[in-house]
């Protein structure tokens, strides 16, 4: 079976401004994976590991330095041709900050039906309206909000309006960056449900970008986990949940609360993630690893599966021996 989307070896290198040695800063440097349609992989990993990156590279809105992405089967590039406008219509985007992306001057129904004209796919008056509030409604929105503006809205139905405007496109793929860090705790547990829900209603794919491992692991079939451009660990949210392997997941998983009796103790990384544009030779989390053998400053480690089924790059995780021996 064809994956909805396949990501193969990406990268994004941006040269660094006035840098005389011509040195390149690696947003994003050599990351793969698959999305089937109608699953939810998330992307975890502090500011700056490429996570926005990523999704704009997956969206052909940035051109890439290297790699290959396929959606539905075909390629994508940064190129705006037709084709890339078709795919564009199959690939929505749902970013943060919903009052930057709807347009202050247009009524609730006007922003939900413009994506219609905007991709040439306008039916009647009528009609358009009659999908508007059917969208309104799945998102949990009253029809009486069609008429207002974005301006007399909570955040959390902003957002919701974003969504409906993203659905009206029939999307495959949905891509969600952080689309729940401006809310509330408490609206944006809703709007996860929501997100949830429209899945299991509509059927498309989400990748779903996040610092916040907690809202990832509710949402994602499986999460990769990022660190300074690469994928470091990958796999069912319980896996890294329970039992992280990659001691950065182990890391970020320290710091989200848990109740009850097992509480975990937190680890606390010395110093702040490298710089992109130096990063450092072998393991790059080598410096902030509290478990650094003499080899991780010295070698790269290969993202590789472990005997569970799940990928991890780091020397200390034994590998699948079948894996290995392939
Ligand atoms: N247009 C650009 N020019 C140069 N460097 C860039 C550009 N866009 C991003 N970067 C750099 O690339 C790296 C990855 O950025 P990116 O925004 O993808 O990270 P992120 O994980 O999404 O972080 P955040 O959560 O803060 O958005 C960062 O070091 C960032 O400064």
């Amino acid at each position: 079976m064809t994956a909805l989307l396949s990501v193969d070896r990406l990268a994004k290198h941006y040269p660094v401004a006035g840098d005389r040695a011509g040195r390149m800063l690696h947003a994003v440097d050599g990351v793969s994976f698959t999305l089937e349609a109608g699953r939810t992989l998330g992307i975890v990993g502090e500011s700056g590991c490429g996570k926005s990156t990523t999704a704009k590279l997956v969206l052909g809105l940035l051109p890439a330095t290297a790699g290959r992405i396929a959606f539905a089967g075909a390629p994508v590039t940064a190129v705006r041709d037709a084709r890339w406008r078709a795919l564009r219509r199959s690939m929505q985007m749902v970013y943060q900050d919903p009052m930057a992306a709807l347009d202050r001057r247009l009524t609730v129904g006007d922003q939900v039906v413009e994506p219609l004209a905007i991709h040439g796919l306008e039916a009647g008056d009528a009609a358009r309206r009659d999908r508007a509030l059917a969208l309104l409604e799945a998102v949990g929105l009253r029809g009486d909000l069609f008429h207002r503006y974005p301006h007399e809205l909570s955040g959390g139905q902003r957002q919701r309006v974003v969504l409906a405007r993203a659905l009206i496109l029939d999307p495959k793929l949905v891509v969600c960056d952080e689309p729940v860090s401006a809310l509330d705790v408490s609206v944006a547990a809703q709007v996860i449900n929501l997100l949830q829900d429209l899945q299991g209603r509509f059927g498309m794919a989400y990748l779903f970008i996040s610092h916040d491992l907690k809202v990832v692991r509710q949402i994602a079939d499986e999460v990769a986990v990022m660190y300074l451009g690469r994928i470091v660990e990958q796999g069912r949210p319980d896996q890294l949940f329970h039992a992280p392997a990659h001691p950065y997941t182990e890391a970020l998983v320290s710091a989200v609360p848990t109740p009850g009796p097992r509480r975990r103790e937190r680890i606390v990384l010395a110093g702040d993630p490298p710089n992109p544009v130096d990063r450092p030779a072998g393991c790059a989390f080598h410096p902030r690893c509290p478990r650094a053998l003499p080899r991780c400053r010295a070698e790269a480690p290969a993202l590789r599966p472990a005997p569970d089924g799940r990928l991890v790059a780091c020397h200390l995780v034994p590998a699948d021996a079948r894996a290995a021996a392939a």
